[in-house]
């Protein structure tokens, strides 16, 4: 790890009044957190929640550098995967936050991928009404998406993320160095996300990715360049309608097909993780929106080679195992909560970098869309 005095590469702004924050980007900032906390929060105490993969790895160094910097933290380890985000893990957590007497003005931290800060934003936002909350996202996608915005919770067997709060954090340190210890397949997993900035709105940006795919892949500048793009992004929705009441649906392009999918499987990470889910949703959304004469397939076809050229599932098919028929898989999409009055709520697309928010997309077109790409 590099030295705690290495300053971030890149800071990305979250504008939300007497709550915004700074995402910092570069590598070294694990060892560096301690500074950087201390130089923003008053409280000294900090309880952090990690997973079994990354607490290895990671939380002995950030334990060091909050001590340095006069921190006192505990630390809980709880086991890697989807499965986490549930009212079983959900328990402890909020227990290890009151067992450390963590008071309002001091902080919880999350130390891992989109599991843990999901589940310990969720935790912050309703331990004492609401604790001072920290990211320290380690894995892309949680680097890209997760960490910032402050949508927070659980799931449940009725589908993803039904249960939890908005709950902004004060602070999210992505150290980009802890992206060499990632998985390739969860590498691919949250490049899927990456992508999905480009395809909402900035077509120069998929185009880039197209060219530059591999180089993101490879780490360095173009790595750390799509990390920021992307925060960028993500951030500008955040700050523009913080509790999706119309703009920030956008980022949940592909994520309707894709959390049905993910429901269908029974958060097993085994069969599909999030992202997987995301690449397949987004490839299902251009489809679909062909089918709706609204995009060439064209374009479809285009977001299908790149998701596929860099080894993410494109395909129901993909998905190792049987899925339930489409019927089940529409019961999931009804549960979705961009669902008004009982009507569906899509993000579609004019063409890559075009995307709308589309209400009252009629369950029959969903449903025969399903039944032609998900035949029984
Ligand atoms: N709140 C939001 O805005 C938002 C946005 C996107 C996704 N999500 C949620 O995020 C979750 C997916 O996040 P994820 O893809 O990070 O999954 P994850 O948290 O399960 O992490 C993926 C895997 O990588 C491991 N890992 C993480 N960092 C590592 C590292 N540096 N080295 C080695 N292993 C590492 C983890 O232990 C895990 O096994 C989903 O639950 C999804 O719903 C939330
Ligand atoms: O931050 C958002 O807003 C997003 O939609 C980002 C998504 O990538 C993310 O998966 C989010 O958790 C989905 O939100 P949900 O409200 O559909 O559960
Ligand atoms: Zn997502």
């Amino acid at each position: 790890m590099t030295n705690h005095a290495t300053p971030a590469e890149r800071k990305v702004r979250v504008n939300l009044g007497d709550r915004s924050y700074d995402i910092l980007i570069g590598p070294g900032l694990i060892a560096a957190a301690g500074g950087e906390i201390a130089s923003r929060l008053k409280g000294r105490r900090m309880a952090v929640i990690s997973d079994e993969n990354v607490a290895p790895r990671y939380l002995e160094p950030l334990m060091a550098s909050l001590k340095e910097s006069g921190i006192e933290a505990v630390s809980l380890v709880l086991p890697a995967g989807e499965k986490t985000k549930s009212f079983e893990h959900l328990i402890p957590v909020c227990e290890a936050i009151l067992g450390a007497r963590i008071e309002r003005n001091d902080a919880v931290v999350a130390l891992g991928g989109g599991v843990i800060g999901d589940l310990t934003g969720f935790a912050a936002g309703i331990v004492r009404r609401g604790s001072r909350f920290i990211q320290i996202p380690t894995s892309l996608l949680a680097q890209v998406d997760s960490s910032v915005g402050g949508k927070t919770g659980i799931n449940s067997p009725h589908g993803k993320n039904l249960i939890g709060v908005f709950h902004q954090p004060d602070l999210v340190l992505a150290d980009t160095e802890v992206l060499d210890t990632l998985s390739p397949r969860e590498f691919r997993a949250g490049y899927a996300e990456v992508a999905k900035y480009g395809l909402i709105d900035k077509p120069e940006f998929f185009d880039w990715l197209e060219r530059n795919w591999q180089a993101v892949f490879a780490g360095g500048a173009a790595r750390i360049e799509a990390i920021a793009v992307s925060c960028q992004a993500k951030a500008d929705v955040v700050a523009a309608d913080e509790r999706e009441n119309g703009l920030r649906a956008l980022l949940n392009l592909g994520h309707t097909f894709g959390h049905a999918l993910e429901a269908a499987t029974e958060y097993d990470s085994r069969r599909l993780v999030h992202g997987e889910g995301v690449a397949i949703g987004m490839v299902l959304a251009h489809e679909f929106s062909a089918r709706m004469n609204l995009a060439s397939p064209d374009d479809a076809r285009r977001v299908e080679a790149h998701l596929k050229a860099v080894g993410l599932p494109t395909r129901m098919a993909d998905i190792p195992g049987d899925l339930p028929p489409a019927e089940r898989l529409m019961e999931a999409i009804g549960q979705d909560k961009k669902v008004k009055g009982g009507r569906l709520t899509f993000i579609l697309t004019r063409g890559v970098g075009q995307s709308f928010v589309a209400d009252d997309v009629p369950a029959s077109e969903v449903l025969g869309f399903l039944k032609e790409k998900h035949p029984q």
